[in-house]
């Protein structure tokens, strides 16, 4: 069963001189439930853009977001958060959802509060259930955002942002501003909890290698456009020259490492 599907998406991006950048051009994606689909391709491609769109963030110029089948292109203020329940994004920058004012415990008991889930006490009880599934003590629940490490403040964000147990969550380069061991562990994190609740996943990644241990397929995109879809196990065989030169450079450092160790 399709959760997401995009039907000829299309964003012009224009300036006041006239200008128009075609930020995505046609893009047909889709993921169904609990896959994990990854969105990759180099810096400036439009997978931001994406996203955003999906996240009624961005509008787009024109094409359709369809949702467990219902369309999603255009939501009032009220539908939208009703969206939101369903639907979950994780930034890069933990700190960009975070206010440096705002403890741990008051952002983990907002969703909670707002769409009236549930009473205060109940909530603060939910959030340290859910700092526990992401590793981490209700000591957490008292801290300020400078107080936790880059790691720690992603796996708050993603205790949050599962706690609405949404059926559909974007991760955009929810680890790239993370140590590399810390980023194993998140990406480990986000596995685990994807197999225990059963959510489906937009992994949006420059990271080629990264996509293809974690994704069932993976949407590569350049210049706005969709140009390969590979499928696990067959990741390979891309077809397009822009994927076969992203998987021949990993090769080559690949075999870099090989002759260096
Ligand atoms: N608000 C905006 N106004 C005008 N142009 C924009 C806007 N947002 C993005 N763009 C442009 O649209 C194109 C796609 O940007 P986008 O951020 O979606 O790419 P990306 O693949 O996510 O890149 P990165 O990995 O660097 O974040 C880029 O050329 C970018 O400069």
């Amino acid at each position: 069963m399709k959760i997401l599907e995009t039907k000829d998406l299309c964003k012009i991006y224009g300036d006041d001189a006239g200008n128009e950048l075609h930020a995505l051009k046609n893009v047909n994606i889709h993921a169904s439930k609990g896959e994990i689909v990854g969105i990759v391709g180099e810096s400036g491609c439009g997978k931001s853009t994406f996203a955003n769109i999906i996240a009624c963030i961005t509008k787009s110029t024109s094409g359709k977001i369809l949702f467990n089948n219902e369309d999603i292109t255009h939501l009032n203020y009220k539908e939208r958060r009703d969206y939101y329940k369903s639907f979950q994004m994780v930034f890069q920058s933990p700190l960009d959802t975070f206010s440096p004012k705002m403890k741990v415990e008051r952002y983990m008991i907002e969703p909670s509060l707002n769409f009236k889930l549930m009473d205060k006490k109940s909530a603060k009880e939910y959030a340290k259930e859910l700092l526990a599934t992401v590793g981490l003590s209700e000591g957490y629940m008292k801290k300020y955002p400078s107080e936790l490490s880059g790691g720690e403040l992603q796996r708050v964000v993603i205790a949050r942002a599962i706690g609405l147990k949404p059926e559909l969550m974007i991760f955009d380069e929810c680890t790239s501003a993370l140590d590399v061991s810390i980023q194993q562990k998140i990406i480990n994190l986000i596995i685990e909890l994807q197999k225990e609740k059963g959510f489906t996943i937009m992994f949006i990644t420059h990271n080629l290698v990264l996509a293809e241990n974690i994704c069932d397929r993976i949407y590569v995109m350049k210049s706005g456009e969709v140009v390969d879809v590979l499928n696990k196990g067959d990741f390979r065989n891309a077809s397009h020259p822009y994927t076969k030169n992203l998987i021949d450079s990993i090769f080559t450092i690949e075999k870099l490492k090989e002759k260096a160790s």
